[in-house]
């Protein structure tokens, strides 16, 4: 087990009530993870739990057996097995930072490596994203949106993390970048000894994506199901209206391709 989450409950000191209470789940190596849900449900106080940057009231959180704290102790083993891709990709990047630094402050930080090696890791990332060795000289900036996403995906992996977590990653980016993007991180998966955790108000695209759906409502956990049995019938009234107002023949299409690519993976 990768990640076990155990009936953990928080809360913002100028609230009464909790913002999320007694949330459960579990995460295994490779397993892609959807949180879905909408606006002020907690899908980002959940994702800042699991990164450590926010203490649980109640229950608990074990990443590979050990605990999850919002301590600055365990900030460094936390900051490498959990990296965080954000929205806001530009604005994730100092302005004064070429893409070159930006690459080389994860191997920095969490790495003994020669210079000759660092470059060598930053040249191979930069394939695996698709972008261009001419960019290593540019600041964030200067990029597009998608570039800059490519940029901070690349950071994120060059740490060597257990889990990327992913925070409405494709949100304010034009369709092709977005299905750019999706396909980038299906490919990092299947080829990377690791789990990804996709935060999205967009349940169609968390469907697509993710093998298991963890629903949010008012701070509850309202499901947790395999995606592929979206349409069983236990599903919650929040769940299955979210799922009705979604293109029904876009997500049936999408379910028989993604049973078909797991049936016959190499056709
Ligand atoms: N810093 C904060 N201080 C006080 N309350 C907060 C803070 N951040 C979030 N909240 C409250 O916690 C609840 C959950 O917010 P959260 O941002 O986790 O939801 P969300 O599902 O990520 O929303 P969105 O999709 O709009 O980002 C909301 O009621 C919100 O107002």
């Amino acid at each position: 087990m990768l990640l076990k989450v155990k009936n953990i409950s928080a809360s913002y000191k100028n609230k009464k009530k909790s913002v999320l209470q007694d949330i459960s789940f579990t995460l295994e190596m490779g397993q892609k993870l959807g949180i879905v849900g909408e606006s002020g449900s907690g899908k980002s106080t959940l994702t800042r739990i699991l990164a450590g940057f926010h203490p649980i009231e109640r229950g608990e959180v074990l990443l590979q057996e050990r605990p999850v704290r919002a301590k600055v102790k365990d900030r460094k083993w936390l900051n490498r097995k959990v990296q965080l891709v954000f929205q806001d990709s530009i604005s994730s990047l100092d302005p004064q930072q070429t893409v070159r630094q930006v690459l080389e402050e994860p191997l920095c930080n969490f790495f003994s490596l020669t210079k000759k090696e660092r470059e060598q890791q930053v040249g191979t990332i930069l394939e695996e994203v698709n972008l261009k060795k001419d960019i290593l000289n540019r600041k964030g900036r200067t990029l597009s949106g998608g570039q800059a996403q490519r940029v901070c995906i690349a950071r994120s992996l060059l740490a060597r993390p257990e889990i990327l977590l992913c925070d409405e990653p494709v949100t304010g980016l034009d369709m092709m970048n977005q299905t750019r993007i999706i396909n980038l991180l299906k490919k990092i998966v299947a080829e990377k000894q690791l789990a990804i955790i996709f935060v999205s108000h967009d349940i169609s695209l968390v469907l697509d994506f993710c093998d298991v759906i963890l629903v949010l409502k008012d701070g509850q956990q309202v499901d947790f199901f395999k995606a592929v049995e979206w349409n069983h019938t236990d599903r919650s009234d929040y769940t299955t209206k979210l799922i009705e107002s979604i293109n029904l023949q876009s997500l049936v299409f999408e379910m028989q391709r993604k049973v078909g690519d797991r049936l016959h993976p190499c056709s």
